[in-house]
């Protein structure tokens, strides 16, 4: 007799590869046989196809030296190692967060955390730590300013514009480890529930272990571990400054019964006061405008907030971003 109730998370397609892949490779390799531009210019359109059908895609080449993120790995795994007293002692408190990018003390998303009830109900299976690497998170920045750049391109706009608010600052990034332990009884649980990311772009890495979910045409796709690759995925705000060109796509991890399961999310924002303003030229009689003609990230955020605190509330919102009311 089977006492355990039936698999609701383990019922999903699993296609290998079959999230589009982008080569970078003629990016950072010009030469005679790559005429820059127009190699640029298809790796320009190719993104931005894949991007407003997807709101996902794995990039492969993309310059990204593989030490630095072997040693983000090895860091990420010797503190996972450590004994729950040690770990605990990096541990910030849930809704700690101000909108200061200085105090980091004070900041969401630094340090050691366990969110029970986050994106998903029941217990989750997942051990989580956030931490800004600063290596790391240089090598993502720039990764992040060349896809923004190459998203403005696509779309027919300056190459500039959504690189604009960072006026050559650092935007408000994050790494954050998430650590998915081998679970006894994988199927009654989640690493991490279903969710769209509230921010511009997402770079992930997952280890060798396959996890990760996205929801496609009434299914939950897994995205089967490419080696040195990066996915990438657009966050509810890039959804909203593009006026719904690109798409912020719900995705999941789920664990598995054997092995542990370690990836690590880049998240990228402009500064927290730069405003972000729908082009112009992205909305016409076919795209009328569907969101904030103009917002802040610091808005957008402090919304989320009060929205984590209440108790049943929905964890992300695109609501807000669709509401008329600009900055
Ligand atoms: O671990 C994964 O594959 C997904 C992580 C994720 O979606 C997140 O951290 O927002
Ligand atoms: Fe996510």
């Amino acid at each position: 007799m089977n006492l355990v109730t039936p698999l609701p998370f383990r019922t999903s397609r699993c296609i290998p590869n079959e999230l589009p892949i982008l080569d970078l490779c003629n990016l950072h390799h010009q030469s005679d046989e790559h005429p820059t531009s127009s190699a640029r210019d298809k790796i320009a359109r190719d993104l931005v196809k894949i991007l407003s059908d997807w709101g996902f895609v794995q990039l492969v080449n993309h310059g990204v030296d593989t030490q630095v993120i072997q040693e983000m790995q090895a860091q990420a795994k010797k503190f996972f190692d450590l004994p729950l007293e040690q770990k605990e002692k990096a541990k910030v408190s849930p809704g700690s967060s101000s909108s200061s990018s200085s105090n980091n003390k004070n900041r969401e998303g630094f340090g050691y955390g366990v969110e029970s009830g986050f994106y998903y109900d029941g217990k989750p299976w997942i051990d989580r730590f956030h931490k800004s690497v600063e290596e790391y998170n240089r090598s993502l920045d720039m990764l992040t300013a060349q896809v923004l750049e190459l998203c403005a391109e696509g779309l027919g706009l300056e190459s500039s514009t959504f690189t604009k608010p960072y006026l050559g600052t650092a935007g408000e990034c994050t790494a954050r480890f998430n650590y998915y332990p081998p679970c006894p009884l994988p199927s009654l649980t989640l690493g991490l529930g279903a969710h769209t990311d509230p921010n511009l772009l997402t770079i992930l890495h997952q280890c060798k272990v396959g996890g990760l979910q996205i929801y496609r045409d009434g299914s939950w796709l897994s995205v089967k571990p490419l080696t040195n690759s990066f996915i990438l995925n657009i966050g509810d705000s890039f959804e909203a400054w593009t006026n719904g060109r690109f798409k912020s796509v719900r995705h999941r991890a789920v664990v598995n019964e054997t092995e542990a399961r370690l990836s690590i999310a880049y998240f990228s924002n402009p500064p927290p006061l730069s405003v972000m303003t729908v082009p112009q030229n992205l909305i016409d009689a076919l795209h009328p405008l569907q969101f904030r003609p103009s917002f802040t990230w610091v808005d957008y955020k402090l919304h989320l907030l009060e929205m984590h605190k209440k108790p049943n509330g929905s964890k992300t919102s695109k609501a807000w971003l669709r509401s008329a009311k600009s900055v």
